[in-house]
């Protein structure tokens, strides 16, 4: 303490000596090396660090305590479901906009996740299926998709028409078409119950489609699935959106994992995350309440399927028919939706 009142009192001193010999003094502490004139003291170089230490800490104190992103865990790979589900306020669009569709306004907005829906044996006839229909076309870059209604298969950097393919026809079996329909049903009937809908009120709409996501380097803008989005905004269509998981987060692939992004405020977030495991079923209303992304794929192949339900008539759309037996007049009929992705 007092070290360092002598050395204060000193540095006045020096100070006041200076006056208009500035030059003189300069020329001295540059030959003597001494570091006594504009160099600063060890003292002062301390209280430089300590300032500085300072200065760091309480900036990361009011970053940590105005920026906070917290992680919640929604489902994990370990567990197996029955039901779980958090409830939502719906955003104000959202609201407006599904308020018009009686039977078909939820009780709640919001999300669940269910791994008893879905058999694992029925998942794994669905990734049968999707390995073959990714054997004939995948992207050049990190994800493919495959629309079984419109036939909109990735290929390279574009889509192609599966159906147009004769080897498709070898391909789609008239299992892989029952066990297709029959979860499409399971899982409409699970969105009616869940969020208490008439189930006719519901339709099946596009794009639903199988994805199969890796960790390659994106090539087109439809192969960055990685972007957080509403899917109201992205696709018009959607009112409720429900994923089946086809392969398991941490075996069959890294990273991959599906991630809600719940803002509190303008500064506070929480992820809430969801690990993909075979068979498990997600469903949530398609509005501003259900921001999400997807984590990029790190390694491995992670395989699921979009299906999207809404509630407007106009853009209801019929199972696929996988109608090989009649491929001429599929190939007239369908339409590749290059915009799925
Ligand atoms: O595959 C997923 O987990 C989510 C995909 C997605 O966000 C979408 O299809 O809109
Ligand atoms: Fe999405």
């Amino acid at each position: 303490m007092s070290d360092g009142g002598g050395q204060v009192r000193q540095r006045k001193k020096n100070a006041s000596e200076g006056g208009g010999n500035r030059p003189r003094k300069s020329k001295f502490t540059s030959s003597s090396g001494t570091g006594t004139g504009s160099s600063p003291s060890v003292a002062q170089q301390h209280q430089m660090w300590a300032r500085l230490v300072l200065m760091v800490g309480i900036a990361a104190i009011v970053y940590f305590t105005t920026f906070r992103t917290r992680e919640k865990k929604f489902a994990t790979q370990r567990e197996v479901l029955d039901l779980r589900t958090q409830p939502l306020d719906c955003s104000r669009p959202y609201l407006e906009e599904i308020s018009k569709f009686a039977g078909c306004i939820p009780a709640n907005c919001g999300r669940f996740v269910s791994d008893k829906i879905v058999s694992p044996a029925e998942a794994g006839i669905l990734l049968d299926l999707a390995r073959a229909g990714f054997e004939l076309g995948q992207s050049a870059g990190g994800a493919s998709i495959l629309d079984l209604h419109s036939g909109a298969l990735s290929k390279g950097t574009q889509f192609i028409n599966v159906y147009r393919l004769p080897e498709a026809k070898k391909l789609f079996t008239s299992q892989h078409i029952n066990v297709y329909r029959h979860v499409k049903d399971k899982v409409q009937k699970a969105v009616a119950d869940n969020f208490r809908l008439n189930v006719d009120a519901l339709h099946l709409t596009h794009p639903t489609f199988f994805s199969r996501l890796t960790n390659g380097t994106a090539k087109t803008i439809h192969d960055e699935y990685w972007h957080a989005h509403v899917d109201k905004e992205t696709y018009n269509s959607f009112h409720y959106t429900t994923l089946l998981y086809l392969t398991d987060y941490g075996k069959d692939f890294a990273g991959g994992r599906f991630v809600f992004i719940d803002n509190e405020g303008k500064h506070n977030r929480t992820n809430v995350y969801i690990e993909p495991k075979r068979a498990r079923v997600s469903g949530f209303t398609s509005g501003g309440e259900n921001m999400h992304h997807v984590e990029q794929v790190t390694s491995g192949v992670r395989y699921a399927i979009t299906i999207s339900f809404t509630c407007d008539r106009e853009y209801a759309m019929a199972d696929p028919k996988f109608a090989l037996d009649e491929a001429g007049e599929e190939e007239e009929t369908s339409e590749t939706n290059a915009t799925t992705a």
